[in-house]
C-alpha cells in the first residue's frame, strides 16, 4: 500500500464534498460509508445476523436492509449501536483494506466518519479533518437528509467531539466557506500529497 490520506469529520462536515474533488483529480477514494453498505448486502452473513438480532422488520420486502429503520434503532440506543458496530466494523475494516490495496493512483484517500474512533486509523499515514462549526454541520445535514434535528444531534453525539477530533488532526480543512474556496484548498493539498507520495516512493 502506498501513501494513504485519511479524511474524517462529523456527519455533514463535507467529507464527500472534499473527496469528490480529489476523485476529479484521478485519486482513488475508499469511502467507509460505502464499504459499510457492501458488508450488509443481501445474502451475506452480516445481514442475516442483523435480522436475527433486530427482527425481520429491519428488512425491506426485497430482503435488503431497511437503513432508515435500523438508523432509528441504533441511534436511539447506544448498546444496540455498539452491538451493530462489533459485528460490522471488523468486516468494514477488511473491505476498506482490500479496496486500498487495489488502488493504483499516486496516493489514495480513505474517507471515514469514524476514522479516529476505530482501527481504521492505522490504515492512514496522515489525518485530515474536515471541520465546520456544529450549527453548520446540523443545518447542512438537515438540508441534505430527511433526518430531523433531534436525530442528527443523536448521531453527532455518537461521534467524537469536535475539539477532540481537531486535536488529532495533522491537517484541518475549514469547510465553513464556499465550495469555490474548497476547490482551491483541495488543489493545494493535492500538490502537497503528490510531493509526499513521490518522496515516499523514492525512499
Ligand atoms: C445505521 C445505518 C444502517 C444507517 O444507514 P444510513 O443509510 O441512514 O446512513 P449512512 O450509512 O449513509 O451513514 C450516514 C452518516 O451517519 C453517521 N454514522 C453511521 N454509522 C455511525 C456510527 N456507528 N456511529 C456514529 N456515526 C455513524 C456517519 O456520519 C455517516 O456518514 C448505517 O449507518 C450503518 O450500518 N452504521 C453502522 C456501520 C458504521 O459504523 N458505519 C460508519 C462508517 S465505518
Ligand atoms: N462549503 C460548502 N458550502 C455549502 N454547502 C456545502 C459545503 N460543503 C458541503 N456542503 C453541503 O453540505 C452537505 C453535507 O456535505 P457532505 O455530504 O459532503 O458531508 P459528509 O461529511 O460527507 O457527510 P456524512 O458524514 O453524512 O457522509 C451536502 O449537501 C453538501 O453538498
Amino acid at each position: 500500500m502506498g501513501l494513504v490520506i485519511g479524511i474524517t469529520g462529523g456527519i455533514g462536515s463535507g467529507k464527500s464534498a472534499v473527496t469528490r474533488r480529489f476523485e476529479q483529480k484521478g485519486i482513488a477514494v475508499v469511502d467507509a460509508d460505502l464499504a459499510a453498505r457492501v458488508v450488509v448486502e443481501p445474502g451475506g452473513p452480516a445481514l442475516a445476523a442483523i435480522a436475527d438480532h433486530f427482527g425481520d422488520d429491519i428488512l425491506q420486502a426485497d430482503g435488503s436492509l431497511d437503513r432508515a429503520a435500523l438508523r432509528q434503532k441504533v441511534f436511539a440506543d447506544d448498546s444496540e449501536r455498539r452491538w451493530l458496530e462489533q459485528l460490522t466494523h471488523p468486516l468494514i475494516g477488511q473491505e476498506i483494506a482490500d479496496q486500498l490495496r487495489a488502488a493504483t493512483s499516486p496516493y489514495a484517500i480513505l474517507a471515514s466518519p469514524l476514522l479516529l474512533e476505530t482501527s481504521q486509523r492505522q490504515l492512514a499515514d496522515l489525518v485530515v479533518v474536515v471541520d465546520v462549526p456544529e450549527e453548520v454541520q446540523l443545518q447542512r445535514t438537515m438540508a441534505r437528509d430527511d433526518n430531523d434535528e433531534a436525530q442528527v444531534r443523536r448521531i453527532m453525539a455518537a461521534q467524537m467531539q469536535r475539539q477532540e477530533r481537531l486535536e488529532q488532526a495533522d491537517i484541518v480543512i475549514d469547510n465553513s466557506r464556499s465550495l469555490a474556496e474548497l476547490d482551491l484548498v483541495v488543489t493545494e493539498l493535492h500538490k502537497e500529497f503528490l510531493a509526499r507520495a513521490e518522496l515516499g516512493a523514492s525512499q
